[in-house]
């Protein structure tokens, strides 16, 4: 019997041609399985697309888009065992980069087609879905100074400048962080609670690695005093997110929990999986190994 996928296009994330990018995944698809296409549009959301495609009945969902359509897609997949493959057409695709799937259209489509299942963690924040991250303070700011319209014409180039002027505002708030485990009061300028991190995810590698299948979130405190001491640890974040090196320094907190509650005075902007959200605080919980997603298919894999 022959597969049937689903494939959910968003048409209107990232920067490249959606026409070309269609005809690539067709390509790849149609000579092997078939492919019933569900091309978002503003009339309904991502998640309700994703609902009646499961609904409809299929064998897989592939999801193009960035991360702002898979974590729309995530409120009809959590908890289910529906295989889940990423066509990253996104500007950051931070879930995907995560989870070491290419963010080249072709070789993304043929490494689902061999790809082998694995079960990664998900989150709520505030009752939606997470797949990668929430920000509070400087990501949220960041994005805010970065447009729609820019982020179309520069991509991760936006996000780069917008982050360079931030640090250097430096804006200090307080935070009650509370988690299963404790209940901490600090001043911090950027709080990262992450679920997985792409490595220019900056502001989530105060640890080594964010582990995407280990039932836990990870949080990052940054609080640097002075502005020199911001942008010196934004190096050390972005290093850390590159080499697996975990951060050592006094102004970066970081630790492991299942939940988290942060409030924050006074109140700050928040972020989710890279768009920004109303939210006076937020809850996040794990939702471990909710998610199946197709990954390369690599012997011995293991995101330890
Ligand atoms: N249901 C929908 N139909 C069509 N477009 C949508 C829908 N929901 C959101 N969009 C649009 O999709 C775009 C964002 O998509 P997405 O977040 O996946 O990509 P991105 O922002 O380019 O990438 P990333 O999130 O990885 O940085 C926005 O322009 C948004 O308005």
């Amino acid at each position: 019997m022959t597969t049937t996928a689903s494939l959910i296009f968003n048409p209107n994330a990232g920067q490249n041609d959606p026409v070309e990018d269609l005809v690539t995944i067709r390509e790849v698809f149609e000579s092997k399985i078939n492919l019933n296409i569900h091309p978002s549009h503003k009339g309904v959301s991502t998640a309700e697309l994703t609902h009646q495609a499961i609904k409809q009945g299929t064998d897989m969902i592939l999801i193009a888009g960035g991360d702002g359509t898979v974590s729309s897609a995530a409120e009809a997949l959590i908890g289910t065992d529906i295989p889940i493959g990423i066509i990253p057409r996104g500007t950051v695709n931070a879930f995907a980069k995560a989870l070491n799937i290419s963010t080249n259209i072709k070789a993304a489509c043929e490494a689902i087609l061999l790809g082998r299942p694995h079960r990664v963690d998900a989150a709520t924040c505030n009752g939606k879905p997470m797949i990668v991250l929430a920000g509070i303070g400087l990501e949220p700011e960041t994005i805010a100074h970065s447009s729609r319209r820019i982020k179309k014409q520069f991509g991760m180039l936006s996000f780069v400048l917008a982050g360079i002027k931030e640090l250097g505002e430096l804006k200090t708030f307080e935070a009650s962080i509370e988690t299963e485990n404790e209940t901490m009061n600090l001043q911090a300028v950027a709080v990262t609670i992450a679920n997985t991190a792409a490595p220019t995810s900056l502001l989530a590698h105060g640890p080594a690695h964010v582990i995407p299948d280990d039932g836990l979130l990870d949080v990052t405190i940054f609080a640097p005093s002075n502005r020199k001491n911001a942008f010196f640890g934004a190096y050390h974040l972005l290093r850390s997110g590159f080499t697996n090196d975990a951060t050592h320094r006094d102004d970066i907190q970081y630790f492991k929990a299942k939940n988290v509650k942060v409030e924050t005075k006074p109140l700050q902007k928040v972020s989710l999986d890279g768009d920004p959200i109303e939210a006076n605080s937020v809850e996040i919980n794990c939702i471990p190994h909710s998610l199946n997603v197709l990954l390369p298919a690599l012997d011995n894999f293991t995101f330890n």
